[in-house]
């Protein structure tokens, strides 16, 4: 990882790596190459089985309740970057969304959309 990099920002560039590797069919031993080129069904599957992982864990309680909490939550982000650059979305447009967001009550902006 290079120094001074946030480590998400650090996994997106290794998976837009593996995109590329991918594209040149170099696939290799690489699951995320092989999320990037396999069914798209079987990637929202996954994402979708990592957040019912999440979720569950959420209930445990504990020190080992929230270990696991911890890692259910790191697949589920990978597993939703690998699904973003699949989209061919960038990680900076999902945070320039959440900043276009900044200062507006969620409460609010449900009770705009219903207008
Ligand atoms: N962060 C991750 C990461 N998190 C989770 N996973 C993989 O995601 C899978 C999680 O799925 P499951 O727990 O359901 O395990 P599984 O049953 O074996 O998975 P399936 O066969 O059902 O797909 C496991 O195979 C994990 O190893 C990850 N695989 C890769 N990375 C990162 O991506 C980099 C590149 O990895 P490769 O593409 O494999 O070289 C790695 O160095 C890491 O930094």
């Amino acid at each position: 990882m290079p120094e001074a990099a946030r480590p998400i920002d650090a996994l997106e560039e290794t998976i837009r790596q593996r995109a590329e590797l991918a594209a040149g069919d170099g696939l290799g031993k690489s699951y995320t190459a092989k999320l990037l080129t396999g069914p798209l069904e079987k990637l929202c599957g996954k994402v979708t089985e990592e957040a019912g992982e999440l979720v569950e864990a959420a209930l445990e309680e504990g020190d080992d309740g929230r270990t696991h909490f911890i890692y259910e939550a790191g697949d589920l982000l990978y597993h939703t970057l690998v699904l973003l650059r699949r989209r061919g979305v960038d990680l900076a447009e999902v945070e320039s969304e959440l900043a276009r967001r900044f200062g507006v009550s969620g409460i609010e902006e449900k009770a705009s959309r219903s207008k």
